[in-house]
């Protein structure tokens, strides 16, 4: 990501709440109002001129007054948190968030009553080294309220149990899973079982498993065919961590980047993360191809006939998709059961929810399956070599921020399954 220089800013957005302390402020309410400042870099939407590549405020502006005027809050404080939550599920690197609350019940004369607060943390520095060359001067022509050491700030978080945010835990991500190089099958198979590993992603549902022809640019030479998958997770891992993860796990399994779209051992893409929108060249989301590509599409209507991208059916996209004369075969409950020898024609329909298998089982289970059923590509299954698994990262202060954010309100978290 560039230096998140550039700001869209939301001044004065009003709503008419219940949010307070006392028994009248919950009964008569009284009017809110928004500043948000969104830390973006328009320099795509700038040369391309496309809302596409931007921010669309008018959906964020609406998000935000639906919040100034709902459930309410005992605190500003908290109005500002869901606010600033919403604002970087616009994908936004950071956010400043002031709530107004100009008729506060307070006996003093004051013409306002504030509360300012900055989220998203990798980038507060930038912009607090923004502020300081700008004596302080905020985009939107105010004064900025001082920007906090986040390093300081995380620190200070409340410990575990004391929060008491109306905030999701976690989000539902679909992930893309391919490859056509090594041993596909086998190695798809331990990539589904090292996501479910990782401390925050909790595999919910599976496809089956699609064998494809390999889409490729037109001057590019032939490759094997692809074996792809479609999951959906559960993560409370921020958007970047998420794909962090996934990279670390191509890596883990021999993944050489060369050419842009080369044969490959592993690819993990991140199809959608529920809420969020992102723009960056490093995470773009939704995926900005997988609408046009049938072996993303196919297992993933397959795995839940009703998903959607946006407003379109998944079905109705893959019926369409360029390449959806390049599917060859599909394999149903692929993770515990091989089902090369079956010559019965298509398979019958997939059935939601895939009891997860036993990894271990997986891992260990038949190590000379030869899944690919006919003219090759892929090779036997020789000895599994092991993951190397890397020491536990330490989380860093966007992490830390994320996960304060996403924290459950109940005090003990439960325990992941042993798998
Ligand atoms: N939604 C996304 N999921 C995964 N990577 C993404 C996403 N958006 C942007 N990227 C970026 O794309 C870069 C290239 O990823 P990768 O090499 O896996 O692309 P690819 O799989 O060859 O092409 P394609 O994205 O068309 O499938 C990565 O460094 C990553 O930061
Ligand atoms: N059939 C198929 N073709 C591809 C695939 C893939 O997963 N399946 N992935 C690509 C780059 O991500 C390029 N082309």
């Amino acid at each position: 990501m560039s230096d998140p220089k550039d700001c869209i800013s939301l001044v004065g957005i009003t709503g008419y709440g219940k949010h307070g302390v006392y028994d009248f402020e919950r009964e008569e309410g009284q009017t809110f109002t928004a500043d948000v400042d969104l830390y973006t870099d328009t320099r795509t939407a700038a040369s391309t001129d496309n809302l596409e590549n931007t921010i669309d405020y008018s959906v964020l502006a609406e998000d935000i007054r639906s919040i100034l005027a709902g459930p309410p809050s005992n605190l500003i404080e908290q109005v500002a948190e869901h606010v600033a939550r919403v604002a970087l599920e616009t994908g936004a690197v950071a956010t400043r968030v002031c709530i107004h609350k100009p008729d506060a019940p307070i006996e003093a004369k004051a013409k306002d009553v504030t509360v300012t607060i900055w989220r998203g943390a990798e980038v507060v520095q930038t912009v607090s080294d923004l502020l300081a060359a700008n004596s302080g001067d905020l985009p939107n022509g105010s004064k900025a309220a001082p920007v906090p050491d986040l390093d300081e700030a995380a620190a200070r978080l409340p410990a575990s149990g004391q929060t008491t945010l109306d905030i999701p835990a976690t989000r539902t991500a679909v992930l893309a899973l391919g490859a056509n190089l090594a041993d596909p099958i086998v190695t798809l198979r331990r990539a589904v079982a090292d996501l479910d590993k990782v401390e925050g992603i909790t595999v919910r549902q599976v496809s089956p498993l699609v064998r494809s022809a390999a889409v490729l640019e037109k001057d590019q030479q032939g490759q094997p065919d692809y074996l792809d998958a479609v999951l959906q997770v559960e993560t409370s891992l921020a958007p970047l961590e998420l794909l962090h993860e996934c990279n670390r796990i191509e890596d883990a399994h021999g993944r050489i980047r060369t050419e842009h779209w080369g044969p490959r051992t592993l690819d993990i893409d991140i199809i959608t993360i529920e809420g969020v929108h992102s723009q960056t060249e490093e995470l773009t989301l939704p995926h900005p191809r997988a609408r046009e590509r049938a072996f993303v599409l196919v297992p993933w209507a397959r795995m839940d006939p009703s998903a959607k991208l946006g407003t379109e059916a998944i079905s109705d996209l893959a019926e369409v998709a360029p390449d959806r004369a390049g599917i060859k075969r599909t394999w149903e409950n692929w993770l515990d059961v091989v089902e090369a020898a079956r010559e019965d024609g298509e398979p019958a329909p997939f059935t939601g929810t895939l009891p997860l298998p036993s990894w271990e089982a997986v891992v260990r289970g038949n190590q000379t399956i030869r899944v690919v059923d006919d003219d090759g590509g892929f090779s036997p299954v020789g000895a599994i070599p092991k993951i190397p698994q890397p020491a536990p990262k330490k989380r860093g202060v966007f992490g830390r921020m994320w996960d304060f954010l996403r924290r459950e309100p109940t005090p003990s978290p439960e325990p992941k399954d042993e798998r």
